[in-house]
């Protein structure tokens, strides 16, 4: 499998080079040429496979330069550090599924897709002589993610950056409490689509890009996507194996696009099988405005109680975008130079139905979200993080007699403050995040200006 840019001005590159490049050099989104086609065999194969044997066999299909042996090395010692046997169970609570994602070091969905990153830099690293600095920007989970993923690692710095007061305290504190010295948090005086520009301008700054060996950490890389197309078809085979149905529909609390974009990828590459995605946003609905309307305009950024989301300007959208397109390169490239500018997009009729077709979408905004946690804790005793209960209401909105398999992205317990208030009283919180409030912390505040960032970078970055 080759790799190629949503603006079509890189030549075809490798997967190694994709996962070292994050953004094409011509500013677009890399991208696999092609999106494979499971067969019935592949299918019927895969269908009791463990999810290791599934993300290895799903990364086979991407990733053709690593060793079988290597490649299902990296996958086990990847999800080795997970807490649950299943890596990503899938329970029925009440009318839905939940798909529970968080059973990662960080106890966010983020952990499926970044210890199998922070794994595979170790590796390709210690073939070359090489290292990187890593640069990425969070809203609060892919940060701590990153750093569990690649603390220790020798050859590897990592700078993020975060919008300062604009995280959850636990996921503050899961990103500052780690002290090591290659370990750089940034805390953004703006919000975290001001972070995401300035890393994304950095990274299109070549001699910079080379000089540092920048590699990115975010959904940008598509490393990233891949791993999460692993949890789609797990689920749907847990799902179809106990139920006999052979439809269902996913919902998505969506911010970057990322999450969903690998749900777009799994439903894609499984033909038949996901009748839609369901994409579930909080007040920061742009996403939700694009498929219900195609208005793609960018609003302030609002701050709610799903801090992860508080997401306008969706880094992913241009790979769906793409495809919208019809794989037209040229029109996704002229498109997102018009929206830098404009900070609009508009889609015609016959394009909203097309993505209506992939998409439904609705926006849950925090008071629908505190009473669904509320609810749903009331009727099964399940406590649903914020962003789960926005991909939860959303769901229960679009059910239908198919299983509705709704994404939990993160453990409650790094939003014990919502969480409480909407079930009026405290809950216990896992001896790992407890823990972290008592340790010292690390990190600076920074202006959100890209040479300010520029200039910590090269101040600290490895060579
Ligand atoms: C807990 C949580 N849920 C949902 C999302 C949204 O996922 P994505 O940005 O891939 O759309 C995020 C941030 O990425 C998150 O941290
Ligand atoms: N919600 C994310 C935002 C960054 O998204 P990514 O998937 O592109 O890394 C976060 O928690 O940081």
């Amino acid at each position: 499998m080759k790799y190629i840019s949503t603006r079509g001005e890189m030549p075809p590159i490798s997967f190694i080079e994709t996962v070292f490049e994050g953004l094409a050099p011509d500013g677009g989104l890399i991208i696999p040429e092609r999106i494979p086609l499971l067969s019935k065999e592949e299918k019927e194969r895969w269908k009791n496979l463990s999810y290791l044997e599934l993300a290895y066999e799903v990364f086979r299909l991407f990733v053709s330069e690593i060793p079988e042996e290597d490649l299902k090395d990296l996958v086990k010692k990847s999800y080795s550090t997970f807490h649950h046997p299943e890596v990503t169970p899938v329970l029925k609570v009440g009318k839905v599924y939940i798909l529970e994602l968080f059973h990662g070091p960080t106890f966010a969905f983020k952990d499926v897709a970044l210890q199998f990153l922070g794994n595979l830099f170790e590796y390709l690293l210690k073939k070359e002589d090489r290292k990187i600095n890593i640069l990425g920007a969070t809203s609060g989970d892919t940060g701590a993610a990153a750093i569990y993923g690649v603390k220790g690692k020798s050859n590897i710095a990592i700078f993020i950056l975060h919008p300062h007061k604009r995280v959850s305290p636990v996921q503050a504190l899961m990103m500052t409490t780690v002290l090591d010295p290659n370990v750089h948090n940034l805390a953004i005086l703006g919000s975290f689509d001001d972070c995401q520009a300035i890393v994304k301008e950095l990274f299109m700054d070549l001699p910079f890009k080379k000089k540092y060996n920048l590699t990115a950490i975010n959904s940008i890389n598509f490393a990233r996507i891949l791993a999460q197309i692993v949890y789609y078809f797990y689920a749907y085979f847990r799902i179809s194996e106990s139920t006999g149905v052979e439809e269902v529909r996913f919902s998505v609390p969506t911010g970057n696009f990322g999450d969903i974009f690998a749900g777009f990828l799994a439903k894609r590459m499984f033909g038949e099988g996901i009748e839609r995605l369901i994409l579930a946003t909080n007040e920061n609905d742009i996403l939700s405005r694009f498929v219900n309307y195609g208005d793609y305009s960018v609003r302030e950024v609002i701050p709610t109680i799903s801090p992860a989301m508080d997401i306008q300007i969706a880094s992913n959208f241009e790979r769906y975008l793409y495809y919208l397109y019809g794989e037209d390169a040229q029109r996704t490239s002229f498109a997102m130079q018009k929206f830098a500018h404009t900070k609009k997009l508009i889609f015609s009729e016959e394009e909203i139905k097309r993505v209506q077709r992939d998409f439904l979408s609705r926006s849950v905004n925090q008071e629908e979200t505190l009473q669904t946690i509320k609810d749903f804790y009331a009727e099964t005793g399940y406590l649903l993080d914020p962003h789960t209960a926005v991909g939860v209401k959303a769901g229960l909105t679009f059910k239908d007699e198919r299983p509705m398999i709704c994404l939990a992205t993160a453990h409650p317990a790094k939003f014990p403050e919502v969480v409480s208030k909407a079930i009026g009283k405290g809950f216990s919180l896992p001896e790992e995040i407890e823990r972290l409030k008592a340790q010292p912390q690390k990190f600076e505040v920074l202006e959100k200006d890209r040479e300010t960032v520029r200039g910590y970078l090269e101040r600290f970055a490895i060579t």
